[in-house]
């Protein structure tokens, strides 16, 4: 489970990484926001995962990987507890964020969610004012003051890098915003109530590749703050914006590892036909 591997081998899209200046980073060595043991997740009778453990983490983006119907959105779901809205699902085994077991019983799945915050493939902006989109969860938290509230809508623009492209027009309704600026408003909602992960689910498969580009150079910085998990099919931008990579196979995290060392010199043969395009 722990990546071990001290050096990558440079045959294997090596041109996607400084490989000569960029170190194999080791979970041993990082602080660690999250852990999952031995996690199993039914809809009905189908199991969709298969008794995943992994250590997240913090302030990293981790991407996960793997072909269609793997279980990747189905394992991001479960880090806020998204999958609660689905009647068939069952769960067995524990998340735990810091040292709380986000499954146990009584825990406030409303907190919960502020603390981990989602992003979808969509953007789904509220059909309310730029201004109030960023708001939203303070006002939800009873948050009045205006000066407050002020600051960090424009703090949380900011950094989404949205604010100079919408300072001038704060009272418009976000629908008239371009797909990519939806996607960073919803960021920044996110953002705005301080959260200590995202969770990106497919964050830029509706998006245009200036707007891909945006979104992928804001995670670099939002990382600084956060912790970041991303599903993305797009196994470059895996390449690019993540520090480690799970890859998942039929309900099974088959690999998971530093980034490079997955992208480079993966240890199992399935990760290495998936990454070359052998499979999927
Ligand atoms: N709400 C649901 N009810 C029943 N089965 C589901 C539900 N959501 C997902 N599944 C099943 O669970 C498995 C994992 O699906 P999931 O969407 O997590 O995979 P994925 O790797 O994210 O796929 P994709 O890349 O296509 O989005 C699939 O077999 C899928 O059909």
């Amino acid at each position: 489970m722990i990546p071990t591997h001290a050096a990558a081998a440079p045959s294997l899209n090596a041109a996607l990484f400084d490989t000569a200046n960029r170190k194999i980073r080791s979970l041993t060595d990082e602080e660690i926001a999250i852990t999952v043991e031995d996690l199993n997740l039914y809809y009905g009778n189908d199991q969709a995962l298969k008794s995943i453990t992994m250590a997240i983490a913090a302030k990293r983006v981790t991407a996960f990987i793997g072909p269609s119907g793997c279980g990747k959105s189905t394992l991001l779901r479960c880090f806020n507890r998204m999958n609660d809205l689905i009647d068939s699902c069952r769960i067995e085994g524990a998340i735990n964020l810091h040292d709380e077991n986000i499954y146990r019983r009584g825990i406030d799945v409303a907190e919960l969610r502020r603390r981990i915050g989602m992003v979808f493939q969509k953007p789904n902006p509220f059909p309310k004012s730029i201004y109030e989109n960023v708001a939203y969860g303070l006002r939800l938290q009873g948050v009045k003051d205006k000066r407050t509230l002020d600051e960090v809508v424009e703090s949380s623009l900011k950094a989404v890098a949205l604010w100079d492209e919408v300072k001038d027009r704060l009272q418009v309704n976000a629908f008239g915003l371009s797909g990519g600026q939806q996607q960073r408003l919803v960021i920044a909602r996110a953002v705005a109530i301080e959260p200590e992960v995202i969770l990106l689910d497919e964050p830029t498969s509706a998006l245009d590749p200036i707007s891909t580009a945006k979104i992928e150079q804001l995670i670099d910085e939002l990382k600084q703050k956060y912790t970041i998990l991303i599903v993305t099919h797009n196994m470059q931008q895996a390449a690019r914006v993540s520090d480690y990579t799970a890859y998942m196979y039929l309900g099974e995290l088959i690999e998971y590892a530093d980034t490079m060392h997955i992208f480079t010199n993966p240890t199992a043969k399935a990760t290495e036909d998936y990454i070359t395009g052998r499979y999927g």
